[in-house]
């Protein structure tokens, strides 16, 4: 995979230099697919027949993702560092050749998966928050956005595991003796930016705004602030990156750093 300055991805995966900044450039990034994500499962509405457990067979919802996965391995997806799995306890190998990703994480904290609670937050709790109620039957197209939406989530969070190693490596003097101590709190305080949080925060609600407004084709008047109508409530988005994705992803960075000395 090419750099972050050699292409449009958002990878940080493959350049060279791992900073604080190229990763933070690849989390904005990694915005718009969500909140992109988000919108387009909002067309939906919370269908939940299709997720929910019916006893001892699995949902809809978890076969397709399971199915998908075990696909989606062959080619090589959780080669990369940056993937994981909600299901495969046993990843299939690739059937092509792959690419070789650069080492960057430390080997016994690399395996770190918050995948089951990404899960049931998502049904759970965000889901509710920004489709309608209801059920349509179209449960095929709801399944594929609800994947699209947790794949998002979960490389996004996951990427705290690529955040903690950069501070790390940054300030190995300082995280050193938390982590032989164990302190998650004393871990926590280390690696939060507080300015930060609240610029992510605000930035998704823009985005929101702005790729979630109803475009109408009405002359060359710009439309009055208050009648504005968003596919899914930029405050809501605001909300899901501070009471869910920002903490999952510094729960990550802990989980990271206790395992980084191992
Ligand atoms: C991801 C980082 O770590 C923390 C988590 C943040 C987030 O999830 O957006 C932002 C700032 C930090 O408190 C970071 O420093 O960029």
């Amino acid at each position: 995979m090419a750099g972050v300055n050699e292409s449009n991805s958002d990878s940080v995966v493959g350049s060279d230099v791992l900073s604080l900044e190229s990763i933070r450039e690849s989390l904005i990034r990694q915005e718009d697919t969500i909140v992109f994500s988000l919108i387009e499962r909002s067309q939906f509405p919370l269908n939940a027949l299709a997720f929910e457990d019916s006893g001892n067979s699995s949902s809809l919802t978890e076969f397709f993702v399971r199915e998908i996965e075990f696909l989606q391995a062959k080619v090589g997806r959780y080669e990369n560092p940056e993937e994981n799995p909600f299901f495969l306890d046993n990843i299939p190998h690739p059937v092509f050749p792959t690419h070789k990703y650069p080492t960057v994480l430390h080997p016994k904290a690399l395996f770190v998966n918050i995948n089951k609670r990404i899960w049931d937050v998502y049904f759970k709790e965000l889901l509710p928050l920004f489709v309608k109620p209801g059920d349509d039957g179209n449960y095929p197209s709801t399944a594929a956005s609800d994947l699209a939406c947790l794949q998002a989530l979960s490389r996004r969070i996951h990427y705290g595991k690529f955040v903690a190693e950069v501070k790390f490596r940054d300030a190995p003097q300082d995280y050193e003796p938390a982590i032989r101590a164990k302190d998650t709190e004393a871990l926590m305080k280390l690696l939060t930016f507080e300015k930060v949080e609240e610029m992510v925060k605000k930035r998704v609600q823009k985005k929101a705004e702005t790729f979630g407004q109803e475009v109408k084709c009405i002359s060359s008047d710009s439309g009055d602030e208050s009648e504005k109508k968003y596919k899914v409530d930029p405050l809501v988005v605001s909300r899901i990156y501070g009471e869910w994705l920002i903490p999952l992803t510094k729960l990550v960075e802990v989980e990271y750093l206790l395992r980084r000395l191992d």
